[in-house]
């Protein structure tokens, strides 16, 4: 790795709005660079996961560094492939990080979209070089010139038949700085990723700001003030591959022994033992803007459930994790996402990479009750505080809700009206009084202890009609007729029924349910529920 002095590095990100190119124009810069074969079968290389896989989109960042020849000089490139949708962004802020510019890519048919101003602003605010890439020039529709760049800026390529892309790799050396870093200071590397092998404990991607590190150093984290030993330090090429050494300026891996997820923080600076430095600003961490309780399926699951979210949320420090219990279901977790999409793919990935199966429930928020026999709480409702204008474009609008109102798909909701231009940030304001009750949902008679929620008194009514609506989409027929009502104590303020089978079909659905299996079920009293039913019923739950 000594063979790159600082000057020869680029550390570069590739970001946009989703589906605009960003991983299949990463799959053409491996190709030209000889990083990987050049094959027919190179899509998304960098989408490693099994759910990026599935799905078709990228929700972790990618780093690869790769070895580029050019007039004579060698050059090292770090790239790190971004997600595109909004609820991955804490992924695409952290990856700037280790970067000095970034390839910002706008798909000509669809032009600038809410992910491409909001990409740019990250990079403007973190004074990188932006180099605007337009891709797909090769769609019928495409029509490169209609973006307010000066188009001499731009670099006009389709990543997926692979044109113009050398324009792209000279770019990057000609218009993205190398690092600002000083290799005979002592080492100071941030660590901007983490993930854990189960054989070799946690692996932390990290980028050097000053100094060397080694393979046998004996290293200090920050955060921790614990002292390691580096068993391996490397590049990923975009897999892993041991250097021995790594330099200031670059990007790369470190192994060093930490066996427990909770040692490895995400933003913690690394640094050689006895030669203490100030450590690097880390990062601010995600807000939570969804939120689900998590229950193990059968309670003996509970600690490889436990162990299983900690080292999921060490490779997704996004996800924030409190503890919580119900008296139905257990201990389990109040966990918080940046989104309902986000809130899948977590759940997801739980099952597939760490084969665990979960109950997911509507979150609970902590209330502060003052029990009296005939006075109720008063209620509050969303009260403006203020609105102030950033600029010509933008407005700030300071509104005091209650929490209940915000915790499941305002923000999606948000997202969706504003078509991605608005964001939305929120503070702690404090307890308020309100006007509250519980709502219990029953089937046939029996309390479905994953539904009990508290509500607004005069939302009690929409809500558990919706409620019932959706459990009756979500629940298929059974021999006998279902009823699904919402009760507040004894009064039921909503009902639904879902009927039995008809005699003729009775046959051909209990085949069809055999084959389903039973796994994914639930038994309340005797009625069978989907597991996805409760999350069915989760996401809409507020909007109504
Ligand atoms: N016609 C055409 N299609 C392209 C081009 N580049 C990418 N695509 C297609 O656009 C879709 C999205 O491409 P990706 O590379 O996955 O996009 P992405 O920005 O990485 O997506 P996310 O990471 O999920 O946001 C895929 O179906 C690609 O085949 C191009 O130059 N021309």
């Amino acid at each position: 790795m000594s063979r790159f002095p600082v000057e020869n590095i680029r550390n570069f990100s590739i970001v946009a709005h989703v589906d605009h190119g960003k991983s299949t124009l990463a799959d053409r810069l491996l190709e030209l660079t000889g990083t990987i074969d050049k094959t027919k079968n190179n899509k998304q290389v960098l989408d490693k996961l099994q759910v990026e896989r599935e799905r078709g989109i990228t929700v972790k960042a990618q780093t690869a560094s790769l070895f580029h020849n050019c007039e004579g000089k060698q050059y090292l490139l770090n790239l790190i492939d971004t997600p595109g949708h909004v609820d991955f962004s804490y992924e695409v802020s952290r990856s700037l990080s280790a970067c000095q510019g970034v390839l910002l890519v706008v798909d000509a048919n669809e032009g600038i979209q809410a992910q491409t101003v909001a990409n740019f602003f990250l990079a403007f605010e973190a004074q990188l070089s932006v180099i605007p890439v337009i891709n797909k020039i090769d769609l019928k529709n495409a029509d490169p010139e209609m973006f307010d760049i000066p188009s001499d800026e731009c670099i006009k390529i389709s990543a997926k038949l692979g044109t113009n892309v050398e324009s792209v790799l000279q770019a990057v050396i000609e218009r993205i700085p190398p690092p600002k870093v000083h290799r005979k200071n002592p080492l100071r590397a941030l660590v901007f990723d983490s993930t854990f092998d189960q054989y070799r404990g946690v692996i932390a991607n990290v980028a050097l700001f000053d100094g060397v590190v080694s393979k046998g150093d004996k290293i200090v984290s920050a955060h921790t003030q614990k002292t390691y030993e580096v068993n391996e330090v490397g590049v990923l090429n975009p897999n892993e591959q041991p250097t021995h050494k790594l330099y200031a300026g670059q990007v790369g891996y470190l192994i060093a022994g930490m066996k427990n997820v909770t040692e490895a923080q995400i933003g913690d600076t690394l640094y050689l033992h006895k030669q203490p430095v100030e450590p690097l600003p880390g990062f601010k961490s995600a807000k939570p803007m969804v939120f689900a309780g998590m229950y193990p399926v059968d309670q003996s699951e509970y600690n490889n459930l436990k162990s299983a979210i900690e080292k999921l949320t060490l490779n997704d420090s996004s996800v924030t994790v409190h503890r919580d219990s119900s008296l139905a279901l257990g201990a389990g977790w109040r966990l918080g996402f940046l989104g309902l999409l986000h809130m899948e793919v977590f759940n997801q990935r739980l099952e597939l990479e760490y084969n665990a199966s979960v109950i997911l429930t509507t979150p609970t928020v902590p209330y502060k009750a003052v029990l009296s026999s005939s006075k109720l709480i008063k209620a509050r409702r969303a009260v403006q505080k203020n609105m102030i204008f950033i600029d010509q474009n933008r407005v700030m609008l300071k509104y005091l809700f209650p929490l209940n109102e915000i915790v499941v798909d305002f923000y999606d909701s948000l997202k969706s009206l504003s078509s991605g231009y608005a964001s939305f940030d929120y503070e702690d304001a404090g307890y308020q009084t309100a006007e509250l009750v519980k709502m219990d949902i029953l089937l046939n008679g029996n309390n479905v202890e994953e539904l009990v929620t508290v509500v607004h008194k005069d939302k009690a009514h929409s809500i558990g009609k919706a409620i019932c609506e959706r459990l009756k989409d979500s629940l298929p027929r059974q021999l006998f007729e279902i009823a699904i009502q919402a009760a507040i104590g004894s009064k039921i303020i909503a009902r639904e029924t879902v009927k039995a089978y008809r005699k003729n079909v009775l046959a051909k659905c209990l085949l069809k349910r055999q084959a389903e299996g039973k796994k994914k079920l639930r038994k309340i009293g005797n009625v069978e529920v989907p597991k996805d039913a409760f999350i069915k019923v989760l996401k809409t739950q507020s909007s109504k």
